[in-house]
């Protein structure tokens, strides 16, 4: 018999045993072959010696090539995940450039659209294009410059694919700060959390989070999430369990530490931090800690505007050489307070110091984003809580991006320059020193380059994710069946006599006893076909040298890393064998569920074989091992 495979035709060896079998004097008549049973043991006649050999041999073959064929995907399966490593580099290396090129702090703007509630516009205040606003006031223009405005009609969408590439660089293990800063009602909370029909940057990070975790085949990805406010220069925790009769613990969990270690991470002491298991999870706390804090805001009269609110997600994995998972960076996501106040109210008493506990906090953050941006040897983070609680996360390293929000309204043309004002701030670039067009253009080329780099690479590793699930299915198909095969052949090798039938017990014959098995073997097959003391020793004695060698040879094979090139591909003959062979064998088993007095044959179907074309040929008498084969091919062949 052969099987097709996508390189050759491979001749097994039962098809040796039934060409033997036409040539033999038997083979040549058809009645004769009535008392052929192929899972006839080692039989001594000399008269039909190719025969005795075949049917005895073909099973530790196919024990040893499935074998072969489990090391082999085994190594096929280490191949793809390293070159999904690889690939996973090349696009971290692109995505880096790019944001080296970009500036590791990123200054947008978003202008909100017109509310009904808003007043009706007499003037046109702003003018957006892709990077510039201009705002008009009192007869003068100011043009402020950015890395992207976002316009009033701008998506949801369209603003988190802009943001998605710094998410994927906190996956690759950077920290990362996302701000909202603007005027209370210009839309930084809508931006952040959005609605359940538009949700915002928060909702579709943690989306993305765990689409990413669960396309990540060579780590194994998880992540945490803390939440926290800082109101009046204190920190709180907002996902604190309630302290219902503890003053104490309700005070200090509302003013927590903030530490440095000797590496320069930052500790919040006492802070909850949350596993999030799942998206489900991760969305449950973190509308607990938003409810927290509105609930906070009405007992104590405190507006959402007039704290910041923070969100840290924190990034783990555990490696192939990492036993515990290690924390590989942290996602802070911000709400900041509405800078209106600041300006505007005249307030006294604790308004007032709201007011300038916002202000500081806002100028110390715009300080240190401004020095990072110019690459200052001293970066100020020691002037607000809000700067030591993000210390480790806005320097080396780390990126760094503000969304700043205005009104499109008249009536708040005062604040909305303000605000871009400390935008410009932060962005740490003069409009007198902006970059030469030629410049500009060079760097859009390249950018663009990398991008595409970075596209060729996911869809490269999107591949390979593809190829190594079906790799993995026909491993798990594999090692089930050679444990259902030939776990219970050794197991049957512990019985001296009749040592098939145990066999039979195990996939599920009904049971008979060994008395009546012996007297149905006997009868089913000819006393020559039966196996005498001394070839069952011999057999035990080749059985062990096999599996010794399969042995040694697994543990060569495992010792390397990668497959050459022809192991990667040609894994597919010894797999296709193996399995069309099992099913040989299996079909072979199945013959011998007879009942008792029948007597085993090779039916008509299984003599049709040779009378097909070759490639098309499918051993199995099993309908389901049929399916089996065939699912098998078409996977290897997905495969290739
Ligand atoms: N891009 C937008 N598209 C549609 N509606 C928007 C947009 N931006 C803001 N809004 C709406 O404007 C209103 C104020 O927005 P939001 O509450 O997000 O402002 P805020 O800056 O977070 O205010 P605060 O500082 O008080 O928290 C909300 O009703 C919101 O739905």
């Amino acid at each position: 018999m052969f099987i097709s495979t996508e390189e050759k035709q491979i001749p097994l060896p039962s098809e040796k045993a039934m060409e033997s079998l036409k040539s033999s004097p038997m083979g040549s008549n058809q009645d004769s072959l009535d008392g052929f049973s192929p899972v006839s043991e080692f039989h001594d006649s000399p008269s039909i010696p190719v025969i005795c050999t075949d049917v005895n041999v073909v099973p530790e073959q196919e024990k040893h090539e499935l074998e072969q064929s489990i090391l082999n995907l085994e190594g096929e399966v280490a191949r793809l995940r390293l070159k999904g490593k690889s690939l996973a580099e090349k696009r971290r290396e692109a995505l880096n450039k790019i944001l080296d090129i970009k500036g590791s702090v990123r200054v947008f703007c978003r202008v909100r659209p017109m509310l009904l509630t808003d007043k009706k516009r007499i003037h046109e205040p702003i003018s957006a294009g892709s990077e510039k606003i201009a705002v008009k006031l009192a007869g003068t223009r100011k043009e402020f410059e950015f890395d992207k405005v976002f316009q009033q009609e701008t998506s949801q969408e369209d603003v988190f694919a802009e943001v998605e590439p710094i998410l994927k660089s906190a996956l690759d293990g950077h920290n990362v700060c996302v701000f909202a800063y603007g005027q209370t009602g210009t839309g930084k909370t809508f931006t952040m959390d959005g609605t359940d029909e538009k949700p915002g940057i928060l909702p579709r990070a943690l989306n993305e989070l765990f689409h990413q975790a669960s396309f990540d085949n060579s780590y194994s990805l998880s992540f945490s999430m803390s939440m926290l406010e800082v109101y009046m220069g204190h920190v709180r925790d907002l996902l604190a369990p309630k302290p219902l009769y503890r003053a104490y613990e309700a005070l200090t969990r509302c003013n927590l530490n903030i530490q440095t270690d000797s590496k320069g991470s930052v500790e919040i002491e006492g802070l909850t931090d949350v596993p999030i298991p799942d998206i489900a999870k991760a969305r449950w706390w973190y509308t607990k800690g938003r409810r927290v804090r509105s609930t906070a805001w009405t007992n104590v009269n405190e507006a959402s505007s007039r704290s910041h609110c923070l969100t840290r997600i924190t990034i783990y994995r555990r490696g192939d050489a990492l036993e515990a998972k290690a924390p590989i960076s942290k996602l802070w996501m911000v709400d900041l307070g509405g800078s209106e106040r600041l300006l505007k109210t005249g307030a006294t008493g604790l308004t007032l110091d709201e007011g300038r506990a916002i202000n500081l906090s806002l100028s110390a953050l715009g300080d240190v984003i401004a020095a990072l941006r110019k690459r200052k040897a001293h970066v100020p983070y020691r002037n607000s809580k809000l700067t030591q609680l993000l210390k480790d996360s806005l320097g080396d390293h780390s990126k760094v991006l503000m969304l700043v929000h205005v009104s499109p309204c008249e009536t708040d043309v005062a604040e909305t320059i303000c605000s871009l004002s400390f935008a410009k701030r932060a962005r740490g670039i003069e409009s007198n020193r902006e970059l030469p067009e030629e410049l500009k253009r060079q760097r859009e080329k390249k950018i663009m380059l990398l991008e595409e780099d970075i596209r060729e690479a996911e869809e490269e590793c999107q591949k390979v994710r593809n190829q190594i699930h079906k790799a993995e299915i026909l491993l798990s198909e594999n090692k089930g069946l050679f444990s259902t095969t030939y776990g219970l052949l050794e197991e049957e090798a512990k019985i001296p006599i009749s040592p098939k039938i145990d066999l039979k017990e195990a996939i599920g014959i009904p049971q008979t006893t060994k008395k009546n098995i012996k007297r149905n073997r006997s009868k089913s097959q000819p006393r020559f076909m039966t196996s005498t003391a001394a070839s069952r020793e011999r057999h035990s004695a080749v059985e062990k040298d096999i599996v010794g060698r399969a042995r040694s040879f697994r543990s060569v094979t495992r010792s390397s890393n990668q497959f050459s090139p022809s192991q990667s591909l040609s894994y597919s003959e010894p797999r296709f064998r193996a399995i069309l062979q099992s099913s040989s064998r299996k079909s072979r088993y199945a013959e011998t569920k007879t009942l008792p007095g029948d007597s085993p044959k090779c039916n008509g179907s299984d003599l049709k074989v040779d009378s097909l074309p070759r490639n098309k040929i499918v051993t199995s008498s099993d309908p389901n091992l049929r399916v089996t084969i065939c699912r098998h091919r078409r996977r290897m062949s997905d495969l290739i």
